[in-house]
């Protein structure tokens, strides 16, 4: 039970008949997934076919396969490794630097450290789209040399995360370095708890449900 609700948890076998119940029951839903890496592709394949509408936050798993089931089922989704509004914004705008200014960074070396609770799976998506960037500017960067701490010790004692959000925490450190030493820059985004996503998630499944059904309306209306 969360507040009111009454919650049923199913088994992996059940997943398409309990989803197909659902649809039928709420036509116009919208699946919002934080699941693990290695479910990202066979439940967005299940909601493909199923032609219900997502938002997936799960981080991981094949993600051009990802995309490619999407377009190829002409269903809708709204896909982000990051769904904090403010970090997407951060994201966005080194998007734009990118692509206003490649190479800028050139010979740059990039660190990154990311640190999350012990439970993560995977490697920090958001760390990933970051680099690409910092990749397009010209700086260089090493896969490998990626420092992920899952370990709540050092999370307490280096990384300086609040002891109250070691079971639920993402921080980013970025430092890029000129060839010569002479130049730094730093950039961090540090989240404690799982706020930003809720909040984040609630906006993307509502974004996703007005584009989707103002689509059908509009398909009911042409057709
Ligand atoms: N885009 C974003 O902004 C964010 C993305 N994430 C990503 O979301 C994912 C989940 O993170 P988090 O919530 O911390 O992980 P947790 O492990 O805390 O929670 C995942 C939950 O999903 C359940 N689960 C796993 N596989 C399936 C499946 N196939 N179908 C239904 N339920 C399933 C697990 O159940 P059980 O415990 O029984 O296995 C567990 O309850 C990660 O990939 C993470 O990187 C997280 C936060 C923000
Ligand atoms: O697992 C998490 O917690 C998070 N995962 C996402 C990621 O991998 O980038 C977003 C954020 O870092 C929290």
């Amino acid at each position: 039970q969360i507040g009111d609700i009454d919650v049923e948890i199913y088994g992996p076998s059940a997943r398409e008949d309990v989803l197909s119940s659902v649809i039928d029951e709420f036509p116009d839903v919208i699946v919002v997934d934080y699941t693990a890496p290695n479910s990202v592709n066979s439940n967005a394949e299940l909601y493909c076919k199923l032609g219900v509408p997502f938002v997936m936050g799960t981080t991981g798993g094949d993600q051009q396969l990802l995309y490619k089931s999407v377009q190829d089922s002409n269903n809708y989704a709204l896909i982000s490794p990051q769904m904090g509004k403010q970090v997407v914004a951060f994201l966005a705008a080194m998007e734009t630097i990118a692509e206003q200014f490649p190479g800028a960074f050139s010979g740059y070396r990039l660190e990154v450290l990311e640190s999350h609770q012990a439970g993560k799976l995977d490697t920090s998506g958001t760390a990933k789209a970051v680099i690409a960037c910092f990749e397009k500017l010209g700086a260089v960067f090493d896969m490998d040399r990626m420092v992920k701490i899952r370990d709540p010790e050092q999370q307490l004692y280096m990384v300086g995360v609040p002891e109250e959000h070691i079971e639920g925490h993402a921080f980013h450190l970025y430092h890029l370095t000129s060839p010569d030493d002479s130049v730094s820059f730093e950039f961090q985004h540090n989240v404690c708890g799982r706020s930003i996503y809720a909040e984040g998630s609630v906006d993307a499944a509502v974004f996703l449900y007005k584009k989707v059904y103002n689509q059908w309306i509009l398909r009911e209306f042409t057709t």
